[in-house]
């Protein structure tokens, strides 16, 4: 990664981007279909979810981790999220809209008056 890279926020356009280029590069555009990419993401969840296994409530913010522990988490975030956004652009979806506009309707769904009543 250079030094600009660094200072420039991430965004979901650089990440489609960059996994646009990582499959170009390799002639794996042929794998990146939309059910081997849905596959690929849920095999990651399952990845992730290895981590908490059995490990029973955790605090948040992890305090009591190693940072080795806290790297390889953000590895298995990072492969659900990179998974994610490829099978959005792969699907054709602009998946920045798609969430702003599930906020928006989540807020409707669950008026703040209301959750605060019940
Ligand atoms: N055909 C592929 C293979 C990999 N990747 C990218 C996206 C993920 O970020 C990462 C996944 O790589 P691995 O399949 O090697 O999975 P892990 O990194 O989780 O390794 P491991 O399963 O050995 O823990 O690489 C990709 O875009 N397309």
């Amino acid at each position: 990664m250079t030094g600009k890279e660094e200072m420039t926020s991430v965004t979901l356009d650089l990440l489609k981007k960059k996994m646009d280029d990582f499959a170009k590069e390799r002639d794996w555009e042929k794998f990146h279909s939309p059910r081997n990419l849905l596959l690929a993401l849920v095999g990651e969840v399952g990845e992730l979810s290895e981590i908490f296994q059995w490990k029973g409530e955790v605090p948040k913010g992890l305090p009591d981790w190693k940072e080795n522990e806290k790297l390889h988490l953000g590895e298995e975030l990072s492969d659900v999220l990179l998974y994610l956004v490829r099978l959005s652009d792969i699907c054709g979806i602009d998946l920045g809209q798609a969430a702003l506009r599930k906020v928006q309707l989540n807020a409707i769904k669950y008026p703040v008056k209301k959750s605060n009543d019940e």
